[in-house]
């Protein structure tokens, strides 16, 4: 059976005959190949430092088209067995990557060249036995390779992760404290199966103290939060919306960030608008990890300030509040407290300024590719186990905002990618 059109579901050619979603594999592969040679993208290898893939929503597309297709194969050759035999073992990859981050393997592995297992092992501080065995069970997923025998180098995966510290600090936050957490998930229901009370989550189980209560103690793991939150953001929360659907050119004065962690995104912001200063506010002392990201061309225009969004908004005469990725951390009765408390700040300035509310936003159900569903389930998941908060659709939002003052309206929504942007004003 032939397959020629790019968008053709693979539904469409029947999810089950293996020939015809190799050909369309084949067909999506060709559409890839051909989408890097127009746009001069090098086509990608193994080699660590190989460019970076595109980052386009064009990209994303195509990929998506492959990665389907490319499961369905795989699912329908392996079968139940093998998929569980796969599956129950991701844990243990996932306590081999969390050892080799505790124990620094991604920084100790040289940018270029390879290291002996030996060397790798004692500048760890680790012994060669568990080192090896550690380090040979990542081969076998990209992380890391062995191109001579006992001596271990970069891939592209481990290099990503030797150069980039703030995906560094995601993956090790969420191997270290959440994955630790996402554990205690199960005895976290069986403690209340009938109803789920956001004050005791999964993480309260296995750590006894509520996340962001957590990271208020330990000053070491709540700077590593602040950077996996940027770390995140690089791998999941594009700012597109935030940055190009709103007229950020029509501003003057100051944008409030409202729970703005270290300040990527306003300064990410202040150096695209030279003519906006922003206030980062959050609940645990940013100054540190924040200065540290400042720019010259933004220090003067970015500053920072601890306040816990559940209190009366004290900032008035803004240009703007951003309220990005905070709502689906928390229960519908909080965001309705942290809509509220906003209300002071944006009745103490112009009617014309908006509330931007830069979060995941569910589609409707049905309307999602299985890798898009599977990224924002994963993601829900993550609010059980770690925050009490969940994803919610774009009328969910409507609802919780006009609980929260009945003077809030949606004005515009900007779907972009997993993420959306809710664009409310308070009537006056
Ligand atoms: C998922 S992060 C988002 C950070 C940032 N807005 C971004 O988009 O990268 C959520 C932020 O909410 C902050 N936060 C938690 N509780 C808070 C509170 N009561 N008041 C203000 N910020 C709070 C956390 O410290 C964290 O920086």
């Amino acid at each position: 059976m032939s397959h020629k059109s790019n968008n053709k579901p693979i539904e469409a050619i029947g999810r089950t005959n293996l020939l015809a979603i190799a050909e369309d594999i084949t067909q999506r592969t060709k559409d890839i190949t051909e989408y890097l040679q127009a746009n001069g993208y090098p086509q990608p290898t193994l080699s660590a430092d190989s460019v970076a893939h595109p980052e386009t929503v064009e990209y994303v597309v195509l990929y998506g088209k492959l990665k389907s297709s490319l499961e369905d194969l795989k699912y329908l050759v392996e079968g139940p067995k093998r998929h569980f035999r796969e599956l129950c073992c991701h844990g243990y990859e996932l306590a081999a990557i969390q050892v080799a981050l505790e124990f620094n393997f991604f920084e100790i592995v040289p940018l270029e060249g390879q290291i002996s297992i030996e060397d790798l092992a004692e500048k760890a501080g680790v012994d060669i036995d568990r080192t090896q065995r550690i380090v040979r069970l990542l081969v076998t997923e990209f992380i890391f390779q062995e191109p001579t025998l006992g001596y271990i180098a970069h891939s592209p995966s481990s290099y990503l992760l030797h150069v980039d510290e703030e995906i560094r600090s995601t993956l090790h936050y969420t191997l270290d404290e959440m994955l630790k957490a996402a554990s205690a998930t199960a005895d976290n229901v069986k403690a209340s199966p009938l109803k789920y009370n956001s004050a005791l989550t999964p993480f309260t189980t296995r750590h006894g103290i509520p996340i962001f209560n957590f990271y208020e103690k330990d000053t070491r793991r709540s700077i590593r939060f602040a950077k996996a939150m940027a770390g995140w953001s690089k791998l999941n929360l594009n700012i597109n919306a935030l940055k190009e659907a709103f007229p950020w050119n029509e501003l003057k004065g100051t944008v409030v960030d409202v729970g703005g962690g270290s300040g990527k995104v306003s300064i990410t912001l202040a150096q695209t608008f030279p003519d906006l200063k922003f206030i980062v506010q959050d609940s645990v002392d940013m100054h540190v990890a924040g200065q540290s990201l400042l720019t010259d061309e933004t220090r003067d225009r970015v500053s920072f300030m601890q306040h816990s969004f559940f209190n009366p908004q004290p900032v008035g005469d803004a240009a703007a509040f951003i309220l990005r990725a905070c709502a689906l951390n928390w229960s519908d009765s909080d965001v309705v407290t942290m809509f509220r408390s906003l209300v002071p700040g944006l009745e103490r300035s112009e009617p014309t300024t908006p509330l931007l509310i830069n979060d995941l936003v569910l589609p409707p159900q049905g309307t999602l590719t299985r890798d898009f569903e599977r990224g924002l389930r994963q993601i829900d998941l993550i609010m059980l186990v770690g925050f009490g908060g969940k994803l919610r659709t774009q009328s969910e939002f409507a609802v919780l905002l006009k609980e929260a003052d009945e003077r809030y309206e949606i004005r515009n929504f900007y779907p972009e990618g997993l993420m959306g942007l809710l664009e409310v004003y308070l009537r006056r």
